[in-house]
């Protein structure tokens, strides 16, 4: 299952939807230089899901953020379909972990915003919106302000925002955490039934190993900062998958214990220095 390149199969340039190669980023800190991302190499095909996982603080959301174009590296290149990313992605759908949106527009207006700016008829916009809005479970909802529902309906909304925006390829940054166990199974559901039927891209980080398991095509484990790629495996599960029941596969478990065993390496070296008796 091990694979040294990231590509799914093929030319990997040729059919990337985005593609990292040898890329290298340092934060400017009070502290002085900190060294986040250390020479990332990993393709991701059109229509792939690839699941993000690794040490916190390692760097997966600035691996995103090279692609939104909000962090520009020190070295290497992050493409899009091509082409070097210079500046704001306004080609790709961003749901970051803390949502944007906007208090004085009502959960109906917020989800529409995608398409109101891609320039959607009014009516257009209402009848897209009220139907990913209903899918996620807050037709009840239409006219409360962002203030007045909760974290996990916050979230839901961002997702009907970023299910509405047209783009073809989604960055996740933990997008369900707010969520309790059995809507986020369900809401994992949605997004893996919208990705078969648009053959969407998505970019996911997570910390939740089996949510990982049961979207991704490819999983890959990042090292402790500054990270690397330690691994990367592939989800042998066939698609469409029924999301819940993926977890009483043996497959599963195996995959589990896999990615287990690797991100535990991780945190054992991080805190080596920590077990060192003291003299
Ligand atoms: N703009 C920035 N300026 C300075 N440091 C930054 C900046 N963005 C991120 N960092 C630092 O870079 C490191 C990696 O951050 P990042 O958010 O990418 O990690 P992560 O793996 O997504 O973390 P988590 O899993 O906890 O969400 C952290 O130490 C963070 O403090």
């Amino acid at each position: 299952m091990t694979e040294q390149t990231a590509s799914a199969a093929g030319d990997p340039a040729a059919e990337a939807a985005v593609a990292f190669s040898d890329v290298r980023v340092a934060f400017d800190t009070a502290g002085g230089s900190l060294p986040v991302l250390d020479g990332i190499d990993i393709d991701v095909a059109d229509g792939e899901f690839v699941a993000l996982v690794g040490p916190s603080g390692c760097g997966k959301s600035t691996l995103l953020n090279l692609v939104a174009g909000t962090v520009r590296g020190q070295q290497g290149q992050t493409s899009f379909r091509g082409r070097p990313v210079v500046g704001l992605n306004r080609d790709v759908s961003y749901m970051t972990q803390k949502d944007a949106l906007l208090p004085w527009r009502t959960v109906l207006q917020n989800a529409a915003l995608p398409l109101e700016i891609a320039g959607r008829s009014k009516r257009e916009r209402h009848e897209a919106a009220v139907g990913v809005l209903d899918r996620v479970g807050l037709s009840a909802f239409l006219q409360y302000k962002p203030h007045q529902i909760s974290g996990g309906m916050r979230s839901r909304l961002a997702l009907a925002q970023a299910l509405l925006s047209q783009a073809s390829v989604l960055l996740m940054d933990e997008p369900f955490a707010a969520l309790d166990a059995l809507l986020r199974v369900r809401m994992q559901q949605l997004l893996a039934d919208l990705r078969e039927e648009r053959g969407l891209t998505v970019l996911y980080v997570t910390h939740d190993l089996t949510e990982a398991i049961a979207l991704a095509d490819r999983i890959v484990v990042f090292s402790n900062r500054p990270a690397s790629v330690r691994e990367i495996r592939t989800v042998d599960i066939p698609r469409p998958r029924d999301v819940a029941a993926t977890r009483a596969l043996p497959v599963f478990n195996e995959l589990y214990a896999d990615l287990w065993g690797l991100l535990s390496k991780e945190l054992d070296q991080a805190a080596l220095p920590e077990k060192r008796p003291a003299t």
